[in-house]
């Protein structure tokens, strides 16, 4: 196609064959121990060796200063927990996704909990704001500041990125960049009622469960890139969130819910998504390597190193 005129091995909006690496230990955004450390036992199971071994350089960035942006004193705001944290920290990641994305690097975020996600959406939609939104989760994160019922931000981040949080000082920073038609979710599965009209309500796309049973995986992720990019063109950043999974394949991570997408419908998501070349940013979040046995780590987190490497190309032939 020749509108891509710097198309690097098939990833047409890429400058070159380079993935910034962006590691957030970050939990602020719900209440589990744990998910700090999910980045880095990537990293530690050699996420960072294994792209280098399929070519890519990488650019590592661990962030582990990020405790520093902690306030002293975060007093919840309309029922929100620890906000000024929250947006501290998102506030970076946002700049430097966008920061990389604008270098034409693919933008690899490891989390750390979803919240993270009010960065990176505003960090890849900034540098390219064209893009649209894959969203892999059992839970729509949709929640607004009135609507969470547990205050978790893990739960909030895509209406503040939607201009749907209402007005609040700490997050005046975050644009309304992401709409409603250029976001769509595979894998849900528990979703709030007040999420639910959320979603009837801004008309937005969403293949629960049933949808993955009913058309499989091939057919909705088709139907998936057909509404939010439909002639194909569009870069495209993908959300995951290892809850998506079923129980069995990612068992550590902080709110599981039975009933996930198989380890193939999984990886078949993040092929599919580079299949296209359109991808331009990944994150994979909530893996929490102090939930359940060394063996349930061992796996989420070998799980969470193998959808990285499909999303850049791993297993296409
Ligand atoms: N990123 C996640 N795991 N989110 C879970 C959110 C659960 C629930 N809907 C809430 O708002 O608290
Ligand atoms: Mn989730
Ligand atoms: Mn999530």
């Amino acid at each position: 196609m020749s509108q891509f005129i710097n198309a690097v091995d098939g990833y047409k909006y890429l400058k070159s064959r380079r993935t910034a690496v962006l590691a957030y230990p970050f939990n602020g955004g719900q209440g589990r121990a744990g998910v700090e450390l999910g980045g880095m036992h990537l990293v530690e199971h050699g996420i960072l060796e294994q792209l280098k071994e399929m070519n890519w350089e990488t650019k590592f960035s661990a962030n582990e200063d990020l405790q520093t942006l902690q306030p002293a004193s975060d007093e919840d705001i309309v029922g929100l927990k620890k906000p000024r944290y929250v947006s501290a920290v998102t506030k970076r990641v946002a700049q430097q996704v966008s920061d990389a994305a604008k270098a034409g690097d693919f933008v690899l975020t490891l989390g750390g909990d979803h919240s993270l996600a009010m960065g990176t959406v505003s960090g890849v939609f900034d540098a390219y704001p064209d893009a649209c939104l894959i969203w892999i989760d059992a839970h729509a994160d949709i929640n607004t500041p009135e609507s969470t019922e547990s205050g978790n931000m893990h739960g909030c981040p895509l209406s503040f990125v939607m201009g749907l949080a209402g007005e609040i000082s700490e997050f005046s920073w975050i644009k309304n960049c992401l709409a409603s038609d250029r976001l769509v979710y595979i894998g849900l599965r528990d979703v709030d009622d007040a999420e639910k009209k959320i979603l009837k309500d801004n008309n937005i796309k969403a293949f629960s469960m049933h949808h993955v049973d009913k058309y499989g995986i091939g057919k909705v992720v088709e139907m998936a890139l057909d509404h939010v990019n439909p002639n194909r063109d569009r870069p495209i950043h993908l959300s995951f969130d290892v809850d998506a999974l079923d129980p069995s394949v990612a068992p550590s991570t902080g709110t599981p819910v039975r009933g996930g997408l198989t380890f193939r419908e999984g990886h078949y998501i993040c092929e599919a998504l580079a299949e296209t070349g359109l991808l331009v940013a990944a994150d994979i979040m909530e893996v929490n390597p102090a939930l359940e046995d060394e063996q349930a780590v061992f796996q989420t987190v070998q799980v969470g190193c193998s959808l990285t490497r499909c999303c850049l190309g791993e297993t296409l032939l």
